[in-house]
Order: C-alpha cells, then structure tokens, then sequence
C-alpha cells in the first residue's frame, strides 16, 4: 500500500522527531537522500563537473536544496544558487558557500547551462501558487533542458488537494520526505511531480492516511476466491440493467465486465437481451422490470440506460446498488441516502459536476474536495473516474451506506490508470465488473478500488502502447486478474 499524509500530519510528526533529534538532524537527513537521488539522475560519475543551480526560496524546502547542494558540491559539482525572495535559509546558503557554490550574477545564463535544477522554492509551507517573479525562472529551467528535481513537491502545486492554481514547476523527478503527500498522487498535480522518490526521514506516522494506492498484494487480498463447494449465489449474483434500443452496446460492456468480475452468474435486465445473449449466452436474461428478475446480490444500474424505468425499484432492494451514467442524472441525494444497504456511484468528471451543481473543470481541479463532497452528500462510496481515480467511502450516517471508519477513511487512488481508458464504453465495462465484485462480498469501498485497479491494469494489458476498445479492455480483465492474484492460466 502506497500512503500519502495532509501537510498538518506530516508537520506533527516531524515536530515529534525533531524534539528527540539534534538540530538540523532531519534537515540533514532530507538533504542527503536528496542529493543521491540527484547524484543518480546524474549518473554515475557526472557529479564531479555537473552543473547544478538551486533555486532557493525562504523556507526549509530552500534549505534542504542548499544543504543537498553542499553535498554534491562536495563531490565537485559546479553549485549555483538563484535566490527567490528577500531572504534565503541563511546556515544553508552559507554552508553552500563554504563547501565552493556561488551565487549565481545571471541566473537566466546559470540555468542555460546547467545539467540539473532543484526547485527549492517552495515544499509544503507553500501557498498560492508560484509568485510572479519565479514564473520566468520556472520557465528558463524547464526549457534548459536540464534535469528538474522538484524538492518534496514541485513548487506552486497544492499538497493537500493536488490542485494548481496557474503555473507550477513541472518537474521531471520529485524527491519528497517522510511520507508522499496527497498532491503526488492526484491529478492535476501529479502530472507535475514526474517519477517520484521518497526518502525515510524516520517520520511516525498515524495508522490512517489521508489518502492511500493499493498495489498488486493489496488487491490479491480482496479479490473473492470460489471454494470448492460455491454454487453460483455462494459466488454471488449481479443483476445488470442497462442498454436501451438506441444503446444495446453498453449492455453488453457492462454484462461483459460483470462476467469477469467473480460474481456466479450475472442477471441482465433490460432490452438489450439479444445482443447480451449473441455475445454472452450464459446471461440469464429477464425482460420484465428489476423487482421480478431473481434473487440478485448486487445491482449495477444505468450503462446507456437512457430514460428506462427501474432506478427506483433498483435503489429500494436490500443489496448493494452501483449506479453509474444515465443513472445519476436522475439521483436523488436523499432517496440514496436512506437507502437500506450500500449505493456505490461512479460518475466521470462530467457527471460528478451536474450532481455538485458546478462545473466540470471545477471537479477536474479539485478532484479530492469533490469526491469527498459526493460521498458526504449522497452517504454512498463514490467512484470519481479520470486519469487518477479516487474512491472515498461516507462518512458514518444514517442507513448501512458508509463501510469506512470516522471521517469516511481513506479516499483511495488508482495508480493503473491509462489514457488509453478514455474510450467509450470503457466505464461500462467498468460498473459491471465492480457490480459483480459487490455481488461477490467485497465492501463498497474494496469493490469500487479493485474494479478500478484491474480495469486500468486490463487496459494497458489490452492496449500495449496502442488503442484500445472497450471490449478489449472486458477481455484482458482475466489476464489482468491472474497477474494480480498471481495466479497462473492452469490453476
Ligand atoms: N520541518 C522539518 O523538520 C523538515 C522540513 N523539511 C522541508 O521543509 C519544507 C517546509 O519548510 P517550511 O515550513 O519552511 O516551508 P516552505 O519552505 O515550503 O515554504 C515556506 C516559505 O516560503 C514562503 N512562501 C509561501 N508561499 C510562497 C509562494 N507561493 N511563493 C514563494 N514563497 C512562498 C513563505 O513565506 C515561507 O518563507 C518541507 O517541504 C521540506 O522540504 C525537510 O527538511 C524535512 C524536515
Ligand atoms: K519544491
């Protein structure tokens, strides 16, 4: 499991460290993984004669990029320092000094030639965005040509959020200290941060995160594993209702991910059977309304669903729903609510806007804030899709719809996601195969992150640096299972 940690967590567990440490002791530390991250950017044996400028803001996060300067000025690289802002971190610059950096007389020239940059304007005590009179300087160092190392975040992004508000450095590598913080993992900042390096610093940290990544063995753990003696309503039925007469289509990516998804059998309601049925015959297949289709242990409701009937009877089943496209235009925040069981939601940046009444880019720039709001407002997990996913679970409330511990838990990231996911039907396939892992057992929160995680691994299984549909995508999904659960085609 990868964790990320709000600034105001991160600060408490460094003030408890340093109150047992030397001054300058975590400073220290923080400069030294610096500068070998640095060194190994290099390469070996180009830090003796490297140019190196440092760009040095007022605070620590200056500091740390001047002592890691003296570092590698020590290893013989050329050190330069542009300062930004009336002051500097004054035992650093003069450390720097000592040990052979200068500052810089034209910075513009220094990072002209330099081999690397480090961006140590601003770390987590930024705020605002980048100031007017670093704009240029970001800009001359990204278009140096040189390596540009973010120190523990790249400057001008938002740490708690992920947020950017105007220009930001965009960094090709980012070395952050004692935890990741939540803007390296989502989007937009993300994007900024490049390939990201964290460096132990002895931090304690609470058990919870603000925010967490599953990875491969995370996802093995949850994923459901038939016993010998499971019949099909031990493993789990999903009921789909989808696909209209305009859009048979989204029927059958919705039936072809819930059939990959560890459910037993999976119930499709709706007109599209014929298609279902061509394509999947081991459908069961009801024409009738939701309520008289069979007993079912999860419902996915809403692929290309247009105006079809059913989303009340759907919502007022015992069983997990998940509602997703045409379904949330017609949510009613109370009626999810005071549902007796779980509701999982997953709406794409577009959606999510017409359910918090904003628009689209407000949802895209701060897409933690909005995920959360949804989960608080409809008292359901919600599934935020887009190029990082996140998964918050409610917090505590009325009905049985949060699964999650005080505040809602952790919100949870994808990191499989691929921008080769962003093609139509994909999300179809999406909803059935998290439907049917909800129908297998898997909590809200656990169904939503795993149907997320195999999805983006399936994508780029199917797409390998090509593009893919999204039926292609339904189709990897036991490749992408069998890597995650290590299992092996014979087992
Ligand atoms: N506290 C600690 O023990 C440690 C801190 N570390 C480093 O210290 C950083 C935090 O240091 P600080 O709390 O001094 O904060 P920062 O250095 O991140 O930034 C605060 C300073 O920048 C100025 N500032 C704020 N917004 C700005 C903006 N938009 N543009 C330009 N200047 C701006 C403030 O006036 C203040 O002087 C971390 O990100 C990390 O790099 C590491 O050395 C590890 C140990
Ligand atoms: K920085």
């Amino acid at each position: 499991m990868r964790t990320a940690y709000r600034i105001e967590t991160v600060r408490a567990a460094e003030a408890a460290l340093m109150a047992k440490l030397p001054p300058g002791a975590l400073m220290d530390r923080a400069a030294a993984g610096l500068a070998a991250a640095c060194a190994g950017l290099l390469g070996r044996g180009r830090v003796s004669g490297a140019r190196i400028v440092v760009l040095a803001g007022s605070g620590d996060n200056g500091g740390d990029a001047l002592y890691a300067g003296v570092r590698l000025a020590r290893r013989g690289a050329g050190v330069t320092v542009v300062r930004l802002g009336s002051r500097v971190h004054e035992a650093g610059l003069a450390a720097l000094l000592r040990a052979g950096g200068r500052v810089a007389d034209d910075p513009y020239a220094a990072l002209a030639r330099a081999d690397l940059v480090l961006d140590g304007i601003t770390g987590i005590g930024g705020h605002g965005g980048l100031r007017p009179e670093a704009v240029p300087l970001v800009r001359a160092a990204r278009e140096s040509g040189a390596v540009l190392v973010a120190v523990d975040l790249p400057s001008g992004v938002a740490a708690d959020t992920g947020e950017v508000a105007g220009e930001a450095v965009r960094a090709d590598a980012t070395v952050t200290f004692g935890a990741y913080k939540p803007g390296l993992l989502v989007d937009p900042a993300r994007e900024y941060a490049g390939a990201v390096r964290l460096v132990g610093i002895g931090l304690e940290l609470p058990g919870e995160p603000d925010l967490e990544a599953l990875q491969h063995a995370d996802v093995a753990g949850l994923l459901p594993a038939p016993a010998a003696e499971s019949d099909k309503y031990g493993r789990g039925v999903v009921g789909v209702v989808a696909g209209s007469k305009r859009y048979p289509g989204a029927a059958v990516l919705a039936v072809a991910g819930a059939l990959r998804g560890g459910a037993g059998a999976v119930r499709y309601v709706g007109p599209a059977r014929d298609e279902v049925l061509a394509r999947f015959p081991e459908t069961l297949v009801h024409e009738g309304p939701p309520g008289e289709a069979g007993r079912v242990q999860a419902w996915v409701i809403g692929p290309g669903l247009g105006d079809t009937p059913g989303l009340d009877e759907v919502l007022a089943a015992e069983v997990p729903v998940l509602v997703d496209a045409d379904g949330l235009g017609l949510l009613d925040p109370e009626a999810v609510r005071s549902r007796p069981a779980p509701t999982v939601l997953t709406p794409h940046a577009g959606e999510a806007a017409q359910l918090l009444g904003t628009s689209r880019e407000r949802v895209e720039a701060g897409r933690l804030a909005a995920v959360r709001e949804l989960a608080a407002r409809f008292g359901a997990t919600v599934l935020l899709k887009g190029s990082t996913t996140l998964v918050a679970a409610p917090p505590p409330g009325p009905g049985a719809g949060g699964d999650g511990p005080a505040s809602g838990g952790a919100v949870r990231v994808n990191p499989t996601g691929t921008p080769w996911l962003a093609t139509a039907g994909s999300g179809d396939v999406l909803s059935g195969l998290t439907g049917s892992l909800l129908a297998a057992g898997l909590a809200p929160r656990d169904a939503a992150s795993a149907g997320a995680y195999l999805h983006g691994l399936a994508a780029r299984r199917a797409a390998r640096g090509a593009p893919v549909a999204a039926l292609d995508v339904a189709d990897a999904l036991p490749a992408a299972w069998r890597d995650v659960a290590g299992t092996e085609p014979g087992d």
